[in-house]
């Protein structure tokens, strides 16, 4: 049986381990052996507890200190500054809220933008330009890809279109909604970096016009289409029209005022303070960081966009646009930052984005942004998490790199819905494919080895929809052999994307985390972002033999 003894330290050891055997007492210890010792002992017992002192606190220190880097990564548009967004919104909503009222502008682009896609979709002959071929979507660069969709080998039918009185029909839209190409310059030079913009050219807008005062203002000319067609309406604040732009479409013209950006994407420099220089005012709510009254400018574009408002709804609603769009292959309500069916709302004077049209919003990103925040409530308080967001796009990847060296981890972004599109900086490459490409890139690079990594096979909603409306993925991936339903579809991209894993990564021992993902569907996306936090966090602190 074992004896025990207390040590000075008040700590009971069993008398047959050796190292008590040694700490008993001489037998015949004397009074002042026995002080001695005890006063030794004592010492020793302070130096002891004085080192835990000091590595627990260094331990703390050590903790507070750490920060957490995860890189988010994937193809332009594959969703990265929309996660961000949203670890915005969860962790430090106050900041999400201050810059609500920036995206304003923002989403009066994107607005813009698909009035032009639609327009330049309907002009007068466009075909001809293309000399009547077979579709060529993916030949011109600048024709962006999120919105053209792959072709499927049919010549487009451009009977209707060609018909003269339909034509000049359409015409009238071009001409009503010219004033909207100055907002857009204007907006687009407000917010865009001359130095940076790689796609800038030339902005060309035509003089003045010797057209009519009425047309001069966008107002429609209702002599101009057949009365089998319905008149546009009238302006809805004819008082407003002095505010207007003087752009305008000469009739008969063939082609729209260039953006000043050829692919027509906004792109803003993630060092120059957009945000703040769209912030209009000071802020009114302490909460919300909302403002009010920018509608009392006359020279906000609020004021052409609201005027135009009822003829972008007769535009996106007329049965002849529609037609001309399916002719063209062209699926508007696919694309990034489409908010056509909500005109009203959208160019109401007194529009303040919501949480979800500041998520669909899309503003392309060049270099890098970097978001920090603590956990406020959690086991693990004082760690610091950067978050960083590049850019996709092909030419903005170089800039990854540096990143590798102390990432921890990495999110990576694969939206699977593109299976039908292309790249918009190479139109001979398949999003998908381009997706997996990078992804075994990623994966297999040897410095990113012990970094975790997760995968968020994102776009889901858009996949789904566009499987319901008949999209084959077989026309695609011919290799593909499976049933056109979801389910079938995500586990193939599911089975791909993990093989490639398994096959490349030069850690066997990580584990993949993948997730279906919606980036923009908030509910869903916040559980998501509270897993893949703790994932992160334990990978980490296992890596870092914190626990
Ligand atoms: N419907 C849908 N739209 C999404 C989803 N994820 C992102 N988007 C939209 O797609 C567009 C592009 O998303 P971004 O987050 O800007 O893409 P990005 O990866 O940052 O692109 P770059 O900055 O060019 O590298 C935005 O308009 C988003 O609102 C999604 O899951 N579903
Ligand atoms: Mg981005």
């Amino acid at each position: 049986m074992n004896r025990t003894m207390q040590t000075p330290s008040g700590r009971r050891r069993s008398i047959s381990d050796p190292l008590s055997v040694a700490l008993q007492p001489p037998p015949n210890e004397s009074q002042a052996e026995r002080e001695g010792r005890l006063r030794q002992e004592n010492d020793a017992k302070k130096r002891s507890d004085n080192i835990d002192k000091m590595l627990r606190e260094t331990d703390r220190r050590n903790r507070k200190k750490k920060t957490i880097k995860v890189l988010l990564l994937g193809q332009s548009e594959s969703g990265k500054s929309t996660t961000l967004k949203q670890f915005q919104l969860l962790h430090t909503p106050a900041a999400f809220n201050s810059e609500r009222i920036a995206w304003r502008f923002v989403i009066y682009l994107n607005l813009l933008r698909s009035v032009r896609r639609i327009l330049d979709a309907i002009l007068p002959d466009a075909d001809a330009g293309h000399g009547g071929a077979d579709d060529d979507e993916y030949l011109d660069p600048s024709e962006a890809a999120p919105i053209l969709i792959s072709a499927n080998g049919h010549a487009p039918s451009a009977a209707a279109a060609r018909d003269s009185g339909s034509a000049a029909h359409l015409e009238r839209y071009i001409r009503a909604l010219s004033p909207l190409f100055a907002v857009e310059a204007r907006l687009l030079q407000q917010l865009s970096d001359p130095e940076d913009n790689v796609d800038k050219e030339a902005t060309h807008l035509p003089g003045q016009s010797s057209a009519p005062p009425a047309m001069q203002h966008g107002l429609p000319d209702a002599a101009a289409g057949p009365a089998a067609y319905p008149p546009l309406p009238p302006p809805p604040h004819a008082n407003e029209a002095d505010a207007l732009s003087r752009i305008v479409i000469p009739a008969g013209s063939r082609s729209l005022p260039n953006s000043p950006v050829s692919s027509g994407e906004p792109t803003v420099r993630t060092t120059s303070n957009w945000k703040k220089a769209f912030a209009l005012g000071k802020p009114k709510s302490e909460y919300s960081g909302e403002v009010e009254g920018w509608w009392a400018d006359r020279n906000d574009p609020v004021h052409t966009i609201n005027h135009c408002a009822p003829y972008i709804s007769q535009l996106w609603r007329d049965r002849l646009v529609r037609q001309r769009l399916h002719e063209k292959r062209i699926r508007l309500e696919e694309s990034s930052g489409f908010y056509l069916d909500e005109i009203d709302r959208i160019t109401a004077k007194m529009y303040i984005p919501t949480n979800d049209d500041v998520l669909r919003a899309r503003l392309k990103t060049t270099g890098v942004t970097e978001h920090s925040f603590t956990l406020a409530n959690s086991d693990f308080r004082g760690v610091e998490w950067k978050i960083y967001d590049v850019g996709g796009a092909r030419h903005q990847r170089h800039a990854w790199a540096p990143y590798f060296d102390d990432v921890n981890a990495i999110i990576f972004l694969a939206p699977i819905s593109a299976f039908d599109q292309v790249l918009a900086e190479d139109p001979r490459t398949n999003r998908v494919q381009d997706s997996l490409q990078l992804w075994k890139d990623v994966v297999a690079n040897k410095l990113l080895g012990t970094v975790n990594i997760v995968l968020f096979l994102n776009k889901c909603d858009l996949l789904k929809e566009k499987l319901n409306n008949g999209v084959r993925l077989r026309h695609y991936i011919s290799k593909y052999e499976g049933h056109n339903d979801y389910q079938s579809v995500y586990q193939y991209f599911y089975n791909k994307f993990g093989a490639i894993h398994q096959q490349y990564t030069p850690n066997k021992e990580r584990e993949l985390y993948i997730h279906e993902t919606s980036v923009i569907d908030t509910r869903s996306t916040k559980t998501i972002i509270m897993t893949v936090r703790d994932i992160i966090l334990q990978g980490n602190l296992r890596n870092t033999a914190l626990i």
